[in-house]
């Protein structure tokens, strides 16, 4: 189907699945074109600023905290709008993609929220696009019940999560949908799928739209999301200020510019969450060229090295004081399979959700149903009957330009252990997502898109300074090619290694791998548009 809005041609260009017609309606097309009409320059400024900014950080600019908006900064008196519905007390929240299975799980299981997420943990094959669609339009319908072919019932039961849905970034775009032959931003897809589908569905459900937004580097990149907030409400009769969207803060560069994120979306806030992973790799990419900022291991990479408290601190400190919740972030392990990896997974867990509960945070990520009781136990020992922290602005907290940049400080040099596992985790993760999982557990650990990205670019980064050898990397790498191909026949091992090559060996470093990477594997276009 084509569907001509006044001057445009909208073409759905993916393979046509399963009930894909409910969600591509002519309506919803009608609805992205109109998104792409007024923000699709907009957006192309956004990614035209990144690449300005990174030039400059790489020519030495120093990073500091933004002169121009210090009045914002200096303005004890404005806050974000207060919490919506369903997001008062977020002590719990699960992410996940969206599919059937880890819907009906993640919204069962005990968390007060579900972060439905089409980016770091989706591999974004147009089947995962729209399905993950279609998943979250069934399980606010009700309607998602099913059983296995096994007999295994997945039913939703009383007490569900609120649902937050986290659209692909700025630096993705959706190929299977042109307007007037260009594809349109993969952001506007799927915040604009959703919305329009869903907005008014939660709000007769008594919660409304709330959004995650990704990989944000700056207060532009907020007042774009903000504007697009306004404009989409308008145009479906959506009251103003009912969308609630939190900020990951999760780029070197947004962390310069926290409180200037949330005055931008102050009318429409959800606060901040601390996402470490992503925050590492924008480290590294952005610094990756220094050698004052070389970080060792990822293993040794604690939440507890200075530089990332004076992130997670500061992070608490400016949410408080404006009113907006801080949220932890996720650690990596999972459950294991044993009972010893299972108790050591969720100690570690454990340790990690007290320090964020003790620091202020009011609730933070997990990334498996298992861990939700430890991460609720330690969050209700600190919270009480409080249903956030809120009140505690932590004035004692002063964070500096150089505390955020004191990398140099846990300075060592990798190690073959380390390597190896930079090389197996690239390399797996990069197979599962050409194969359309954006989330898999590796060695107990939970592995994504943020998670791989940290190890391409410390390989990156090592080779750069002569850390590793090139060799050295070659013969891991097909080691565990091989090995790879060996484990699972229909593994893309050949296609992974390939991409390992372009992405991490290179003279240039990439700034993500998975728009290259999309455009080469996971495009399958129809040859007549549907
Ligand atoms: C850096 C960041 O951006 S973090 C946020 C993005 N990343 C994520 O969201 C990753 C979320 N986690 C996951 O996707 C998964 O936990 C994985 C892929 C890491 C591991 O999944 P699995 O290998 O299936 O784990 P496991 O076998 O232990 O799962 C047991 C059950 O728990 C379910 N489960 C596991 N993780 C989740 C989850 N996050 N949400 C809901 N259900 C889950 C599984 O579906 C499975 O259910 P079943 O018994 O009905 O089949
Ligand atoms: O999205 C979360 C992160 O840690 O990255
Ligand atoms: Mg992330």
């Amino acid at each position: 189907m084509s569907i001509h809005a006044p001057t445009r041609r909208v073409e759905v260009l993916g393979t046509p699945g399963d009930r894909h017609d409910e969600i591509l309606t002519p309506g919803a097309l009608d609805f992205i074109t109109r998104l792409d009409d007024a923000f699709h320059s907009r957006r192309l400024e956004v990614l035209k600023e990144r690449v300005r900014r990174s030039t400059h950080l790489a020519g030495g600019t120093p990073l500091v905290f933004p002169l121009a908006t210090r009045a914002i900064r200096d303005d004890a008196e404005w806050r974000v709008a207060p919490p919506a519905p369903g997001l008062t007390d977020r002590r719990v929240e699960i992410t996940g993609p969206p599919d059937r299975r880890t819907a009906v799980n993640a919204l069962n299981s005990g968390a007060r929220v579900w972060m439905a997420d089409l980016e770091d943990a989706t591999s974004p094959t147009w089947e995962n696009v729209i399905g993950g669609q279609l998943t979250l339009l069934d399980v606010i319908e009700r309607r998602i019940d099913f059983t296995t072919p096994e007999g295994k019932e997945y039913r939703l039961g009383p007490d569900l999560a609120t649902i937050m849905v986290r659209p692909r970034g700025w630096h993705l775009l959706e190929e299977h949908l042109e307007i007037d032959g260009r594809p349109v931003s993969a952001s506007l897809v799927d915040f604009g799928l959703y919305f329009f589908h869903c907005a008014q569905r939660q709000i007769d459900a008594g919660h409304g739209p709330y959004f995650y937004l990704p990989k944000l580097e700056n207060r532009y990149e907020a007042r774009l999301w903000n504007d697009i907030f306004l404009f989409a409400q308008e145009l479906l009769g959506i009251p103003r200020g009912t969308v609630r969207a939190a900020v990951l803060i999760e780029t070197i560069t947004a962390a310069f510019e926290m409180e200037e994120i949330l005055y931008q979306l102050r009318e429409h806030s959800a606060g901040l969450n601390a996402g470490r992973w992503d925050y590492l790799f924008s480290l590294i990419k952005t610094f990756g060229h220094r050698t004052d900022f070389q970080l060792p291991d990822r293993s040794s990479v604690t939440m507890t090295a200075p530089f990332l408290r004076a992130y997670t601190e500061l992070l608490v400190r400016t949410c408080h004081r404006r009113g907006a919740h801080a949220i932890g972030g996720m650690a990596a392990h999972v459950p294991g399979k044993d009972a010893q990896a299972h108790s050591a997974a969720l100690a570690r867990v454990r340790l990690d959700k007290e320090r964020e509960a003790e620091d202020g945070f009011d609730g933070s990520w997990v990334a498996h149903p298992g861990l939700v009781p430890v991460c609720r136990e330690v969050f209700d020992n600190v919270l009480g009957e409080r249903p956030n922290q809120l009140e505690r602005t932590r004035e004692d907290v002063e964070v500096a330009a150089a505390d955020l940049l004191s990398v140099r400080r846990i300075a060592a040099p990798p190690t073959s252990e380390g390597l190896r596992s930079n090389v197996t985790v690239a390399l797996r993760y990069f197979d599962a997502w050409l194969r359309g999982r954006g989330a898999v557990a590796l060695n107990g650990l939970m592995e994504d898109a943020a998670t791989a990205e940290i190890a391409r670019v410390q390989i990156w980064q090592w080779l750069r300074h002569d850390r590793v050898e090139r060799s050295a990397v070659l013969t891991l790498l097909d080691a565990e090619c091989e090995a790879l191909a060996e484990e699972d026949p229909r593994a893309l091992a050949t296609e992974a290694r390939d991409l390992f090559v372009d992405t991490a060996l290179t003279p240039h470093l990439p700034a993500f791998f998975t728009p290259e990477a999309y455009t080469r594997h996971l495009v399958r276009r129809t040859e007549t548009p549907s």
